[in-house]
């Protein structure tokens, strides 16, 4: 369970006095997620997000995520809202962390999502896309091409007890990408995490995208691959192309994709997959017996790429 942080009723109340947010009646942590401690804090003037960022977060990136936040939501892209503090500042402190408070976005995330729900992920990921064009601050990717070798390095010599074989298959695979990368496609803000339990949704309509803790500046279609992933595949991991027709279809209805990020979406797809089977293969390798949080299956990244390794264009996956 995500809380890593506890946080006693009075820094609490004296916290939130910094705000205009009301008077605090109740709060409670948030099971779900991984990285940050979130509460969900009821005041007499409504609800709102409490996030404490725990180790995994840099705090210089905060101003880049905190600020895209409000840059989308004043775009219209809903996303949560955080709140300034009377000095006007959106980062505070709170047991001795970098904290913040947030608008609470309604809605639940899809475990199963439906073409209907990939649709409208394509429309919004590309309308987030736009309205962060203009968006002045500045990450790079702290999860790219080269960063995927040091990861898998440091636990490759115990990657054949998942699976015999697959470190000499991943050692190759990553020197694949390494050497074949496309360097000039279309660049923007990406949030690159965009999995389905980041996306709300409220009877079937899309409410509000969440959890913007990788955003970047990257590829835009590379923000495409990591949804492909994540959205169009089934629980036995073959590969729904209805689902990704709508996705992508939805997309390019608002941002056509150029024909260079066309023909390189079969790379991105593996490289998007590499990045969460590195990820998720270190995780798995190092978390600790007994911990609450359960670790992700690398495998399911192991057979995407598999899968995208015998894509020979766009068109396999609905893209006309
Ligand atoms: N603004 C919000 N409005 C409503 N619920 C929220 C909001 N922000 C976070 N949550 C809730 O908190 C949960 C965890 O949030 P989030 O995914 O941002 O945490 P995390 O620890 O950074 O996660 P991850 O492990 O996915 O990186 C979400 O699943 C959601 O239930
Ligand atoms: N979405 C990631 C985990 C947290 O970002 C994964 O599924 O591996």
């Amino acid at each position: 369970m995500a809380v890593y942080t506890e946080v006693p009723d009075e820094d609490l109340t004296r916290f939130l006095a910094e705000y205009d947010a009301g008077r605090l009646l109740s709060f409670k942590g948030i099971a779900e997620g991984v990285e940050n401690t979130n509460y969900i804090v009821h005041t007499d003037r409504g609800s709102f997000i409490l996030t404490l960022y725990e180790k995994r977060v840099d705090p210089k990136d905060l101003p880049f995520f905190l600020g895209l936040m409000e840059h989308l939501s004043g775009k219209g892209v809903t996303c949560p809202l955080p709140m300034h503090d009377r000095q006007g500042r959106s980062l505070g402190t709170l047991c001795g962390r970098p904290a913040a408070l947030m608008t609470f976005l309604e809605g639940v995330w899809v475990r199963r999502p439906a073409v209907g729900h990939c649709r409208s992920l394509g429309t919004t990921l590309a309308a987030m896309h736009k309205a962060a064009l203009d968006y002045p601050g500045e990450r790079t990717n702290a999860l790219s091409v080269e960063d995927w070798r040091p990861i898998f390095a440091a636990v490759a010599d115990r990657a054949d007890t998942l699976q015999a074989g697959l470190a000499a298959e991943m050692e190759a695979e990553l020197t694949y990408l390494e050497a074949n990368w496309p360097q000039d496609l279309p660049l923007g803000v990406i949030h690159a995490d965009l999995f389905p339990d980041n996306v709300f949704f409220l009877n079937s309509r899309l409410s509000g995208l969440i959890d913007f803790y990788f955003a970047c500046r990257d590829a835009l279609a590379y923000d495409i691959a990591v949804c492909l992933n994540a959205w169009c595949f089934e629980p036995d991991l073959s590969f729904n192309v209805t689902k990704a027709r709508a996705m992508l279809t939805a997309y390019a209805d608002r941002r056509p994709l150029t024909t260079a990020e066309a023909a390189a979406l079969p790379l991105l797809a593996r490289g998007a997959a590499m990045r969460f089977f590195v990820t998720r293969l270190y995780d798995w390798l190092n978390h600790p017996p007994g911990a609450f949080v359960r670790p992700k299956d690398p495998l399911e990244y192991a057979r995407r790429i598999r899968f995208h390794r015998s894509v020979g264009s766009a068109g396999e996956y609905g893209l006309d």
